[in-house]
């Protein structure tokens, strides 16, 4: 029986797959005597954990690049096809086609739907609409227990309207201008891999103020675009790049571009292993550090009150941001990365893994922040999110040259 079970960002996905398997949930018994694999992301970080410290390449056996080096698609293909050389009677898939392009979310979806003929799938969702056809049985985890829905039609209707924020976006204790027209400058960057050509003639300028939508399919090297303007990556160097006033190379260092630069992405969560309040780590946002190790000022703990009161988590400061779930870090490490109103605010795949509640609040979020601040924000996404209104698109299209860059107005 295929069967759907909706489950909110708040979900320990974990300790429910831990639950199913032993069988606590009575419409779910018969996991118990089942051989079952599990798809998920989580799984994928566990497989370059591996890779990484015992130099174990399960995934990787016949391909000459490594797990962690291979872009999210990539990484997915490898997880599904070793999973589908097993025996498993059941497959569980969290949230399957997270970080996904569209086209790619389509050809998982028919290969799925093809799977599920043959044995029984799982899926644990934090979007309904995500949901295959094939689906016999719709579920929702709420409240620490397992409802069923009557049909198709009663679980989507469980997806929440659109939200905007009241409040006014807190203004930073010290603003950051640059007197500068341009923050950040591409012109003409190339970028290849081992021979492999990734970015071809890249050139685009981020002025303050502008509100981005980065947008290319899975591989077409969204990362390494990012990665160059962070510091991650060195292949910037002897390019013509200019970042934040400064070309590329000449004596810039990462801390002066860690001062003008907000950045959220979700792995930065999962390689997190700090003990903080959460009202330390939103602080911790104005010293560029994550997790706070100095004692706050009275201004900055108003000024995290201030932010908590819009995530409507003010009762909650002194929380440990471990004990928080997923969708609540998430909302915490990106009011981190506005707290100074940084000049450029990059948020890489922010919603992926939120439920759909959580997502409408997200993207008004970020709405209402590249509205009321002066930084420019660069979004990167391969869904479109309902509601999200940035000014322009940058598009990567792949060709055989490698990327090229299209700017779309929207
Ligand atoms: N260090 C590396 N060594 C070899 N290949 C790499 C490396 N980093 C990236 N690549 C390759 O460059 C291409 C672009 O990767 P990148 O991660 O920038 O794409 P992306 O658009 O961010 O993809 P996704 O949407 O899947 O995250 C991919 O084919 C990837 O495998």
């Amino acid at each position: 029986m295929n069967s759907a079970i909706l489950i909110s960002s708040q979900t320990k996905s974990n300790d429910l797959i831990k639950s199913l398997k032993q069988g606590v949930w009575r419409e779910f018994e018969w996991l118990q005597n089942e051989e079952v694999g599990i798809f998920s992301t989580q799984e994928i970080e566990r497989f370059i954990e591996e890779e990484e410290i015992h130099d174990r390449t399960t995934l990787t056996e016949n391909s000459a690049q490594s797990l962690k080096s291979m872009s999210s698609g990539e990484r997915k293909n490898a997880l599904l096809n070793y999973l589908l050389q097993r025996t498993f009677q059941t497959l569980i898939l969290v949230n399957p086609y997270d970080n996904l392009d569209t086209e790619k979310v389509g050809l998982l979806k028919t290969k799925l739907e093809e799977i599920g003929n043959r044995i029984q799938l799982v899926q644990l969702l934090t979007r309904a609409s995500d949901a295959l056809e094939i689906t016999q049985s719709y579920f929702c985890f709420r409240n620490s227990t397992i409802e069923k829905f009557a049909d198709r039609q009663t679980f989507l209707r469980t997806q929440a309207n659109h939200t905007e924020i009241a409040n006014q976006i807190p203004e930073p204790i010290e603003v950051l201008e640059l007197p500068i027209k341009t923050l950040i400058s591409f012109k003409k960057v190339s970028v290849s891999f081992n021979g492999k050509q990734v970015l071809q003639n890249i050139c685009w300028d981020i002025r303050p103020g502008e509100f981005w939508q980065l947008r290319g399919p899975n591989g077409s090297g969204k990362s390494t675009l990012l990665n160059m303007i962070t510091g991650e990556s060195h292949k910037g160097y002897g390019q013509d790049l200019t970042l934040f006033g400064l070309k590329k190379g000449h004596g810039e260092s990462i801390w002066d571009i860690k001062e003008l630069l907000g950045y959220f992405t979700p792995a930065m969560i999962d390689r997190f292993r700090g003990y903080h309040t959460i009202e330390n780590m939103l602080i911790s946002g104005l010293h560029d550090s994550v997790g706070l190790y100095q004692k706050p000022s009275h201004k900055e703990q108003e000024l995290a009150l201030q932010w908590l009161t819009i995530l409507n988590m003010s009762s909650r400061k002194n929380d440990y941001f471990h004990q928080l779930s997923q969708g609540e870090k998430r909302l915490v490490m990106t009011a981190r990365a506005m707290i100074k109103h940084p000049p450029l605010l990059i948020l890489d795949e922010p919603t992926v893994g939120l439920d759909d509640n959580r997502i409408n609040f997200f993207v008004a979020l970020v709405n209402k922040f590249a509205h009321d601040s002066r930084s420019a924000v660069v979004y990167v996404s391969h869904r479109t999110e309902k509601g999200l209104r940035p000014q322009k698109c940058f598009d990567l299209l792949p060709t055989k040259e490698g990327s090229k860059g299209l700017i779309n107005i929207t």
